[in-house]
């Protein structure tokens, strides 16, 4: 009996042994199986250029060409050395997606304008959300909800209501100025400090409505939570990497991140979140306060009170027309519409103010004739400068448009959302398409006759083909923010240039700037020169 039944236990211990090897068998038969069909779709991918008849750049397995533009940290200028040996338009790989790069003014012209609806996206980058994302922004918006989106912003970046942002605006170029006549003078200063606090400075006043004293205060937290958002996009982590080399999974990988940073801003103080999140939370915040308190007293308004009328004023508004998209923000795309001014706003615009002042340095015949043509509207008058006298300065335009052809900002580019055809090329969903900016903007033919490598403002007084300059970008996805910026460099420039001379030091060479790209391209060593107080 005994002998029977341990029998039995071993034929049955036996039997379920095998039944589980066999489900592990299966199993490990079904990741090997598709482990191998993704190694295959991988291999398969970096023929995609030849099959088109298109070069592109030898590339690494899983890698793509990602590793080299890394190493080199400059997309753009790794663009405009590829241009020199593929091409108008060829390809690159960033881990097994292709990407087209192209610096063809027809092609540019038919997916950003024409054909804009067919590339109604950007290209996705390192941890970009899905695209229906509750929290998705104007940036990174697709197709109808983009438009929307849109069409809800667009009049709260309209040169009448940037007005009302006008004296928040002055206030902190006057801060700037104060700062750096009591810490600048004579003495070598990183302007690129000081540029990155004023305009964050402007950022948190005019977006946010909140004075968080960030220039006067060396130890801002704040700055240095809103700073350290864009270090992590310049200094990527395992994460950003893995999104960038298995991009199938990248939804998922951004989906877990934001699952994770969710659960712990239950336990955790929202200071000890991802950079990020942590804005996310405060304006959040923010914006509660303000729905709940109303507008502002005493002062004029600030981005959020633009942005909470201008949706309220949509929402309330009838139409009998059944097509007409309905224009409203939903909650979390108001706090994206806010966060993306930090996120678009800032380091474009501190950066230009840098390279501005790397020419001032090494250009003195251009800030002198700058100076001249400022102070004879202006006098040393600082009170007189605002948005709407500055756009007087004729000179002063064509300064900035030239220190944006010559150091613009990175690249732009395109997702396709519609398949279609483009000069004979087909695009299918999500193929993705960059503009080599350089190779634009430095093109003998379209800038010339004075050498496009040098600085000469005066060449966008003659008339260029439309889309030849591209500093801020192109067709109805160009930049929003273009005039609100150009306000906030013309008014900081002006002060600046009343108030102080710009001069080298003599312990650095100004020979080249060097950039490095995250998502912008920044000066890797800012610039360090010499303030001298004028008269
Ligand atoms: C010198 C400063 C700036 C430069 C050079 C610049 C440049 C650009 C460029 C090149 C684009 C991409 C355009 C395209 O894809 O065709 C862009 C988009 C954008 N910029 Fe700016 N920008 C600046 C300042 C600002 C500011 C201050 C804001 C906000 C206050 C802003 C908000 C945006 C937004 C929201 C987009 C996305 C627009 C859309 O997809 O509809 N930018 N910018």
């Amino acid at each position: 009996m005994n002998f029977s039944t341990n029998t039995l236990f071993h034929l049955e211990d036996l039997k379920q042994i095998l039944n589980d090897l066999d489900k592990r068998f299966i199993l490990g038969i079904t990741t090997l199986g598709l482990s191998l069909f993704y190694l295959g779709k991988i291999w398969h991918s970096y023929g995609y250029f030849k099959r088109r008849g298109f070069n592109n750049p030898k590339s690494e397995f899983l890698f793509g060409n990602v590793r080299s533009v890394f190493k080199k940290k400059n997309l753009s200028e790794q663009f405009y050395e590829w241009t020199k040996t593929y091409g108008k338009t060829y390809g690159y790989f960033e881990g097994h997606l292709p990407v087209y790069v192209t610096s063809d003014l027809d092609f540019i012209q038919e997916i950003f304008i024409k054909q804009s609806s067919n590339f109604a996206a950007r290209k996705k980058i390192h941890l970009n959300p899905r695209d229906n994302d509750p929290r998705v922004d104007l940036l990174i918006a697709t197709k109808s909800r983009w438009k929307r989106m849109r069409m809800v912003m667009n009049p709260t970046f309209s040169s009448l209501k940037l007005r009302e942002l006008d004296p928040i605006l002055v206030s902190c170029a006057d801060r700037l100025i104060d700062v750096l006549n009591k810490e600048g003078i004579e003495c070598d200063v990183d302007i690129a400090q000081y540029m990155k606090r004023f305009t964050m400075d402007s950022i948190w006043n005019c977006a946010f409505g909140i004075d968080i004293n960030i220039q006067y205060e060396k130890e801002n937290e704040y700055f240095y939570k809103s700073e350290e958002i864009f270090r992590s996009f310049a200094h990527l982590n395992l994460f950003t990497y893995l999104a960038d080399y298995f991009h199938e999974f990248r939804a998922i990988i951004v989906d877990f991140l934001i699952l994770t940073q969710r659960v712990l801003s239950i336990f955790i103080d929202s200071n000890k979140l991802q950079a990020v999140f942590w804005l996310r939370y405060k304006v959040r915040e923010l914006v509660e306060l303000r729905k709940r308190n109303g507008p502002l007293a005493n002062r004029k308004k600030d981005y959020i009170q633009l942005l909470l009328d201008a949706n309220e004023q949509f929402q309330n508004e009838k139409t009998t027309d059944q097509n007409e998209i309905k224009k409203y923000l939903t909650q979390d795309e108001v706090h994206s519409g806010l966060m993306l001014f930090m996120l678009a706003g800032y380091e474009t615009t501190s950066n230009t103010l840098t390279n501005a002042s790397f020419v001032l340095v090494t250009h003195p015949k251009e800030q002198m004739k700058l100076y001249e043509e400022i102070t004879s509207h202006f006098g040393s008058d600082l009170s007189l400068v605002n948005s709407e006298s500055v756009q007087d300065l004729e000179y002063l335009d064509l300064f900035i448009k030239e220190v944006l052809r010559v150091y613009p900002i990175g690249t732009i580019v395109r997702r396709c959302t519609n398949p279609t055809q483009v000069k004979g090329i087909s695009f299918g969903i999500d193929d993705s398409i960059a503009v080599d900016v350089l190779s634009i903007h430095y093109d003998e033919e379209l800038w010339g006759p004075v050498d496009p490598n040098l600085f000469y403002p005066l060449r966008h007084k003659e008339k260029r083909h439309p889309i030849a300059f591209l500093a801020f970008g192109a067709g109805p996805r160009n930049c929003i923010g273009m005039k609100f910026a150009i306000n906030e460099l013309k008014i900081a420039l002006a002060k600046l240039l009343i108030n102080f001379e710009f001069l080298k030091s003599d312990k650095i060479s100004y020979e080249k700037l060097e950039f490095e790209e995250g998502i912008v391209r920044t000066a890797v060593n800012g610039v360090t020169l010499n303030l001298k107080k004028r008269n």
